[in-house]
């Protein structure tokens, strides 16, 4: 990235929550904002899903739509990088994309259950912050799934009866947020993205800035 003095490996950045929590919300605003502040410093990882797309989601862009023959194939052929069966569908990351940004020092957003965060935590957890968001009260979660509009009832109800499954992973988790206010949760993600930005083991030229500078200070009259 252009202001930075060192080179960086990118990391994923993970947010998981029941739904209706706000993780889409927190997500698409932590996107647009870092984005403005410095392009392409990071983007969503498009998952692949079985689920029937909602109105206000566009292919390729939230999601890329596949039948269940579609993603049993990219499963068998090794091309996700964590898969899991959530609410009744398939969800997976496909792993290519997630590579090449990292090794160009670009972070990936992922919007990710429990079952799938584990599997990227065994496999990449040097490479991986991961966050939980909590709604304010199971009262203002339905109301937000209810407000929503997106799911019938019979959805609503077997994703709040998931919740609890969900929720009684936060401990497997870096960073646990209740998402009350959105800005407030938006804020505090990105806090989160900017302080794991620093650590030491994503600066992949640090030994080598950290010689040339010993060497010059060893030089100096
Ligand atoms: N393991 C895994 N979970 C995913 C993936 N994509 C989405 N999910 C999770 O699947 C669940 C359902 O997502 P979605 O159908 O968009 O519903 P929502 O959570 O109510 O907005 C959420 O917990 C998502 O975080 C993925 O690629 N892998
Ligand atoms: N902090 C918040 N306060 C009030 N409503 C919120 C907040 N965060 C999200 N919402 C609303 O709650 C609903 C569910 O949010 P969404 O981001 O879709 O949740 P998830 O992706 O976790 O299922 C949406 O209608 C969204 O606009």
């Amino acid at each position: 990235m252009a202001d930075e003095a060192l080179k960086r490996r990118g990391m994923i950045l993970i947010l998981s929550s029941p739904s209706g929590a706000g993780k889409t919300s927190i997500s698409r605003a932590v996107l647009q904002e870092e984005n403005e502040q410095d392009a392409g410093s990071i983007h969503l990882s498009v998952s692949v899903t079985t689920r029937k797309r909602r109105s206000s989601e566009v292919e390729g862009v939230h999601y890329k739509f596949l039948s269940p023959r579609q993603f049993e194939s990219l499963r068998d052929h090794e091309d996700l990088l964590e898969w899991a069966e959530v609410h009744g569908n398939y969800y997976g990351t496909p792993r290519e994309p997630v590579e090449a940004a990292l090794a160009q020092g670009q972070d990936v957003l992922f919007d990710i259950d429990w079952q799938g965060t584990r599997q990227v935590l065994e496999k990449m957890r040097a490479d991986v912050v991961a966050v939980f968001i909590l709604p304010p009260s199971a009262a203002e979660q339905r109301t937000r799934l209810e407000r929503r509009a997106e799911d019938d009832g019979a959805v609503i109800k077997r994703r709040l009866a998931n919740a609890r499954d969900e929720i009684g992973h936060w401990e497997e988790y870096d960073y646990v947020l209740v998402n009350r206010d959105l800005n407030d949760s938006v804020a505090k993600v990105r806090a989160i993205l900017h302080a794991e930005r620093c650590r030491r083991v994503r600066l992949v030229d640090l030994p080598e800035f950290i010689e040339v500078l010993d060497r010059d200070l060893a030089g100096q009259p």
